[in-house]
């Protein structure tokens, strides 16, 4: 569980983040979503200690990392997987080889170890016949499942993942949805999204919070999401084409049924 209290961040004297207070559940997936500019990156990189925050606290099942000493971070950021947007994958370094880098950066693991694992997560997320090509060799749906093997090689915690499915098409959003979602629950994560795709908040939003000009405008679960009365918030979420049409379709299904 990340517990986030009255968090604030300024840039040089202008506040970003204006006190955010929420909580993120253990085996839960927490979106977050908003207008560009609204401060979702900069609350994930606050987090993650990135950024530091100017003030608040963010516990991490108690432990709060705004004020850890320098091993104590090291040790929370062994417990943490990443998928950043990019994928952020080494160009020089075979699938196998990227997937392996928590291992040789945070565990005493012997080489046979270390193998076993990695072949393990590679049959988890199906890259079985791309172990030992370079990322530009695969395209960019594989890219992501290597970059999530990377994040759950060493059993996190807590995985963090920005725009997850941002490049990617529609079918292959959903494969990586899916996988975020089962992969929390098999390994327990407290997992935190950041998110434009309004398929991936129907479908995987646990728990979605809202963001809008650095303040919690709301927050909920994809189930009540379409009833929300927040009028920010459906503005926000009725703004992609596709939504509005589906508004329009069950405004008129509505007076249909009341005429
Ligand atoms: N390192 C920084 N220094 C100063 N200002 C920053 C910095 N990073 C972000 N900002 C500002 O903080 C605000 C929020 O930016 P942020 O990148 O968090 O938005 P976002 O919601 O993630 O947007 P997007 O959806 O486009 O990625 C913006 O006004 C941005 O200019």
């Amino acid at each position: 569980m990340i517990e986030v209290k009255d968090l604030k961040k300024s840039f040089d004297g202008t506040e970003v983040l204006k006190g955010i207070t929420t909580t993120f559940e253990t085996g839960k997936v927490n979106l977050i979503i908003g207008q560009s500019g609204s401060g979702k990156t900069v609350f994930l990189k606050s987090l993650l200690n990135v950024y530091q925050p100017t003030s608040g606290a963010i516990l991490f099942d108690g432990r709060n990392i705004v004020d850890m000493s320098r091993d104590e971070k090291q040790l929370l950021r062994s417990e943490i997987g990443t998928v950043f947007q990019g994928s952020a994958l080494f160009d020089s370094m075979t699938v196998e080889e990227n997937i392996q880098f928590p291992l040789d950066m945070f565990t005493n693991m012997t080489f046979r170890e270390k193998k076993r694992k990695v072949l393990q997560v590679i049959g988890r997320v199906n890259l079985q016949n791309a172990n030992r090509k370079f990322p530009s060799e695969i395209s960019g749906g594989m890219q992501k499942r290597v970059a999530i093997a990377r994040a759950i090689v060493n059993n996190p915690k807590y995985l963090f993942c920005d725009e997850p499915n941002s490049g990617l098409d529609p079918y292959t959003s959903n494969v990586i949805d899916d996988l975020l979602m089962e992969i929390t629950k098999e390994y327990n994560t407290t997992t935190i999204i950041n998110t434009h795709d309004m398929n991936s908040v129907m479908t995987i939003g646990e728990k979605i919070l809202y963001l809008r000009l650095g303040v919690k405008e709301w927050e909920g679960n994809k189930d009540i999401l379409a009833t929300a009365k927040n009028k920010n918030l459906i503005d926000f979420v009725y703004s992609s084409e596709l939504f509005k049409q589906l508004r329009h379709f069950m405004l008129e299904n509505d007076q249909t049924s009341l005429t």
